[in-house]
Formats: structure tokens, sequence, C-alpha cells
């Protein structure tokens, strides 16, 4: 293992780090998926370990109840929790309203669902991911495999009276195969460019049979804590606009940043 992580990895890890001191003790806290998440998830397990913190963990896919298990999170389900306190995840871009594009690592589903049940979320994020107006990030929506091609004509068809900069739409591949989902579904990638009405094209996505979900979070997320590689994090509360800005010393400790595969 490298000691020295490159700066969107240090901006990743600063961000989670300061995310957790949304986390108190008893609280019942949703677990996002991707690289940015892994980070939250192992810097809850110190805190677990070291600290003695007591929560228990929702997981939003299999690879993230994998690693809090590892890291020695108790994790529950979400219909054993019903309703949670907290979720932490990450994102694939996010602009000034906090909308965001979530599914890049095909989870959007469980995240959309843990995030909605959740009195409070936060993303945590590198810079790269702030923008000013959703789409440069391919837009994921998750479909059944029964009649996914069909699905997928009538998304291109849908997306003509749309008011985006493209309109292509593809098929995830994993290899040679299409990519699964954990729900056993496929995922079309959206490559839009620029998306001028979020809410409404995800409202009218939603409509086309077989769509299972879309990646776009209209009004679920309440803050984003956004990390830089020099280890400044800023906070953007949805309701108090930037509220903190503060810089973290990075310290490399080998066994939190030992291989986050994900
Ligand atoms: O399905 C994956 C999730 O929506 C991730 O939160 C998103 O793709 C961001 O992942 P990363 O932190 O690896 O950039």
């Amino acid at each position: 293992m490298s000691s020295e992580l490159s700066p969107i990895d240090k901006a990743k890890f600063v961000a989670a780090k300061q995310a957790t001191q949304y986390v108190e003790d008893g609280m019942k806290v949703g677990l996002g998926t991707g690289s940015t998440a892994a980070w939250l998830v192992k810097c809850l397990g110190e805190m677990v370990e070291n600290d003695g913190l007591k929560i228990r963990g929702v997981p939003t896919s299999s690879r993230t109840a994998e690693l809090a298990r590892d890291v020695g999170i108790e994790v529950i389900s979400l219909d054993e929790a019903k309703w949670l306190d907290l979720t932490i995840d990450g994102a694939d871009e996010f602009d000034g309203n906090l909308n965001l594009i979530k599914g890049g690592g095909g989870a959007l589903l469980q995240e959309k669902i843990v995030a909605t049940a959740s009195d409070q979320m936060v993303v945590i994020a590198d810079a790269a991911k702030s923008v000013e107006t959703l789409g440069a990030f391919p837009l994921p929506i998750e479909v059944i495999p029964f009649g996914w091609q069909t699905t997928k004509m009538l998304v291109e068809e849908t997306l003509i009276g749309m008011d985006v900069l493209g309109r292509t739409v593809s098929l995830r591949m994993n290899g040679d195969a299409p990519y699964y989902t954990d729900e056993g579904n496929h995922i079309l990638d959206l490559h839009l460019n620029r998306i001028g009405h979020a809410r409404q094209l995800s409202l009218v996505i939603n409509q086309i049979p077989g769509v299972v979900e879309n990646g776009l979070f209209i009004d679920i997320c309440d803050v984003v804590v956004i990390g830089h590689g020099d280890g400044r994090v800023e906070v953007r509360d949805i309701n108090e606009g930037t509220v903190e800005e503060s810089r973290f010393d990075i310290i490399e400790k080998d066994n939190l940043f030992a291989d986050l595969s994900d």
C-alpha cells in the first residue's frame, strides 16, 4: 500500500472525516456506496473500535454491507430500522440547490430508498462533483431486465421532448455481459450533457414502464460536505448556504488507508 494519497482521495477522505461529526451515539445511519462512502465507513469503523461509538448502519449495497461488517459496524436492514436519523452518501454531481446525480456505482435504487427514509441526508464529495447544471455525468436509470430494449426505446422517445443537450442511451456493461444491480436489474446510462429541468425529467422517466428508478435526487439532500485535495472542507447547508470552512491535517494511518478497493 502506498502511504501517499492522491489529491482526489485526500479530498474524499476529508469530506468523509468531516461528515462523521453528524453521527451521534445511538443513531441509525444509512451508509452510502462508492469510493467516498467507503472512506466514511472506514472512519466510522475506527470510531466504533476506538471511541466506543454505538450506531446501527443500514447499507445501501452488498459492497457497503460487507465493508461495514469488516470494520465492526452493526449492520441492520432498512426493514429492521424502518426510519433513519441520518444517511451519509457520495454523489456523482451536485448543483447549487443540492440536487444530485447518483448511481455511477449502480446503487441508486437502495440509495434513494434509504436517503428518503432518513431525517437528514448528508452528501460527501470532492470539489470536482460541483456543477452549475446537472447532466455532464451520464444519468443512470435502473430498469428491469424483462424487455429492457423496449424500455430503452421508450426512454429515447421520451428524451426527444425533454430539455437536454444529448440523447444517447447506453446499456451499462460488466465486461461482455450486461451489468446487474443488487436488485437483479440493469442500468441504462443517459448521456444528456445538460439537464434543463431535472425535476420534470425525473418525474417523466419514472412514468415509463420498465423503469424502476432514476439517479436524480431532487430535494432529498440537506447538506453537502465538499473536500479539497489540500485538506480544506466546505459545508453547504440547504437552509444556510455555506456555513463552515475548515482544514484537516491529513494524518495517514496505515490501517485507515489500507486497500479501499471500491
Ligand atoms: O451508485 C453509486 C453511488 O451513487 C455513489 O455515491 C456515486 O456513484 C459516487 O461514487 P464515488 O464516491 O465513488 O465517486
